[in-house]
């Protein structure tokens, strides 16, 4: 049967729903770039690191394009020696899926490896954050882009420039520039530590 819009039966989409829907198509058809941050300083750092790797290249919609150097750091935003120094990288993946969705796998990549939430900046097996997604931003607490302290954390934006030296942060400008405002001291490249790019 032929509705028309004249229809009565036929209820209005509001245009939020619509364009939902329309950006959800739109990232279907066409992988966005996202930037993750992954880090632990709990248990065998360098498996769980790799694992984090594997885990998201094992996931349909997600490719990981590259990996960075591996990063030993002090533990940021804590107090001096309160705990283990951690490992950090950071990989860029191309993706199908929504920023939401994207969120959705990390954090059950977080729990895979018995990622354990005790206290805010707490010691850790696996963080997987999304650093930025393609050059979307968003203030949402849920997930917000790009990530909120990613420009203060040299632990991120150091490995962010192995894997793109002209990399730039949405909103906050070229990557180098930021890491330069803020040093690199308490991040030091392991060299005899490497991350497997999943083939
Ligand atoms: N860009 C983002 N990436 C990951 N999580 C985010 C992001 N923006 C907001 N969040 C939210 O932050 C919440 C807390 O995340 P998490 O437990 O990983 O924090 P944390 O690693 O201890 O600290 P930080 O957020 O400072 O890295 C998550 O439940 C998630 O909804
Ligand atoms: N060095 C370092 N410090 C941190 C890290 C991290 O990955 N590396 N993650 C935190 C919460 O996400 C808090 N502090």
């Amino acid at each position: 049967m032929n509705r028309t819009p004249s229809d009565p039966t036929v209820q209005p989409v509001p245009a939020s729903v619509t364009e939902q829907v329309d950006a959800a198509d739109t990232t279907l058809t066409n992988p966005r770039q996202a930037v993750l941050s992954l880090g632990g300083n709990l248990g065998n750092r360098l498996e769980n690191l790799q694992g984090a790797v594997d885990a998201l290249e094992d996931t349909p919609g997600v490719r990981v394009k590259a990996v960075s150097q591996v990063y030993e750091t002090e533990p940021w935003g804590v107090e001096p020696d309160s705990q283990p120094r951690y490992l950090n990288a950071v990989v860029v993946v191309k993706t199908t899926l929504p920023p939401a969705s994207l969120l959705e796998r990390a954090q059950a990549v977080e729990e895979a490896f018995d990622r354990v939430r005790t206290q805010r900046w707490g010691a850790r097996t696996i963080d997987v954050d999304i650093v930025a997604y393609a050059d979307e931003l968003s203030d949402d607490p849920t997930l917000t882009l790009p990530h909120p302290r990613a420009r203060e954390r040299a632990f991120v934006l150091r490995p962010w420039l192995d894997v793109d030296p002209d990399a730039q942060l949405p909103g906050a400008g070229p990557v180098a520039e930021l890491l330069a405002g803020l040093g690199q001291e308490g991040v030091a490249v392991r060299d005899d530590l490497e991350l497997r790019l999943p083939e």
